[in-house]
Order: structure tokens, then sequence, then C-alpha cells
């Protein structure tokens, strides 16, 4: 568990380049330590952004993007390809201008794979219960202070407990679509840094009470890496 820093940033475009020169320097050291990085994708207007820059920036970097392995915090149970879908942003920025690793992209299945969302948030939890180190963990903070689908006032899903499992399936959500399947409480503070990222009035509230530790607790103030956690925001957020 690491304190959280802020890093004030421009807006989301900023956002966006600024953590995207941060995960390449991060790659290629650790591709340098012969090590294969692991990145946890977020879904989000802020995840956009970073993906977009990361897109923009993968060709010329350092970084060997085929042996960088990619998760996602959370994915929103819908057929594979839907618009709404979080790696389809992936698929549509990084993943056009790099060249991935099928096998290193572990992805949530789609509704319309013949699984049912908790089996499909089993089988995702035994995926990322295989992966020992995740380098960064992306977690778009939304308007209510949610990360990845963890929403707050929802006890059922802010559990850190012996035998929580990685992935959980998540119904009812507030935001649409109802149905989702995320990573949990314990999976997310196993990250080696977690950048919370948030831009825009709207997030102001949610963040405030980030940062004051207010009770009960957003679901944003119960992540944090294990050496690093890093508030990514813009001065409208910050208030
Ligand atoms: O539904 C979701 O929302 C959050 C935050 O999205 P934003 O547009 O307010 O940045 C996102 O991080 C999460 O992955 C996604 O599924």
């Amino acid at each position: 568990m690491s304190a959280l820093t802020v890093r004030e940033v421009d807006g989301l475009a900023e956002l966006g380049l600024a953590c995207a020169d941060e995960i390449i320097r991060i790659c290629a050291a650790r591709q340098g330590q012969g090590e294969v990085p692991c990145i946890a994708l977020t879904g989000g207007r802020a995840g956009a952004a970073v993906l977009s820059s990361l897109g923009e920036r993968a060709a010329a970097s350092d970084v060997d993007w085929a042996r960088v392995r990619f998760i996602w915090g959370d994915e929103r149970w819908l057929p594979a390809g839907d618009a709404e879908r979080n790696d389809l942003m992936a698929d549509t920025s990084l993943f056009a201008s790099a060249t991935v690793d099928p096998a290193l992209v572990h992805r949530v299945a789609s509704s319309d794979a013949g699984l049912s969302v908790d089996e499909a948030a089993a089988q995702y939890a035994a995926t990322i219960a295989e992966i020992t180190h995740v380098d960064v963990s992306l977690c778009g903070v939304g308007e209510d202070g949610h990360v990845a689908s963890l929403f707050p006032g929802r006890d059922d899903l802010l559990v850190d407990a012996v035998g929580t499992p990685d992935a959980i399936a998540v119904r009812d959500s507030p935001k649409p679509p109802a149905e989702r399947v995320s990573l949990s409480l314990p999976a997310l503070r196993r990250a080696e840094r977690v950048w919370l990222l948030a831009c825009g009035a709207g997030k102001a509230e949610a963040i405030a009470d980030l940062r004051a530790r207010r009770e009960p607790l957003v679901p944003a103030a119960l992540v944090s890496g294990r050496t690093e956690t890093v508030l990514w925001a813009d001065a409208a957020a910050l208030g």
C-alpha cells in the first residue's frame, strides 16, 4: 500500500500523453530487465485518452509490444465488437498500430461466447490469478467515485476477504450496461502502481471525497498500488 500523490494535467489529452509516456518508460525498463510488463487497461474517457496516445506513440517507442501483457480492470457484459465494450477501444487504437501477442491479451469473455456472466467472471478470475505482477493498473474514476466496476454503496462488490476471487460478476450496475465483470479489490490492490484518472468538473465531488478520505470511502479511495498510487487529474476535477 502506498500514499496518494497527485499529478495535475491540463485536461484529458495531456493526461493521455503523460500516462502513455510513463507507460512506455515503464514497459521499456521492464523489458530491459528481461521481464514481460503487464498493464491493466480501463474503459471510459480517460482510458480512451491513454490508449489513443499509446497508439500514436507505439511505433516510435522502444517497447516491443508483442512482449507486453494486457488485462482489463473491468469489462461490460456485451457481445464481441460492441462499441461499448472496453476492449474495443484498445483494438481501434494501440492494438491497431502495434503488433501485440494475442496470447498476452487477456480479455473478459463476451456475452455472446456461450458463458453466463458468472462463468465469465470465474474464467477471468482464474486467468488473473495466474498473473503474478501487474506493473500499472489504470483506473478511471467515475462521477460517483467508482473504479473498474466497483460502485459505491455496493457491499457485495467492495469485498477483500480470504477467498475473494480476482474477478467478480457485477449485476444491477448503476451505469449501463447493468451486467459487467470487474477485477475485485484484492486483485486491484496487487498492482505495483495504481493510477487513478479523473478529468472534468463532474469528477470534483468524488475526487474531494477521495482526497479527504471521507467516510464512507468511495471505491477509488479503497485501491492503492504496492509502490505507487497516483491521481492524474485536471484542475476541474481537483476542484
Ligand atoms: O463504466 C466505466 O466507467 C469508468 C469511468 O469512465 P469515465 O468515462 O467517467 O472516465 C471506467 O473507468 C470503467 O472502466 C468503465 O467500465
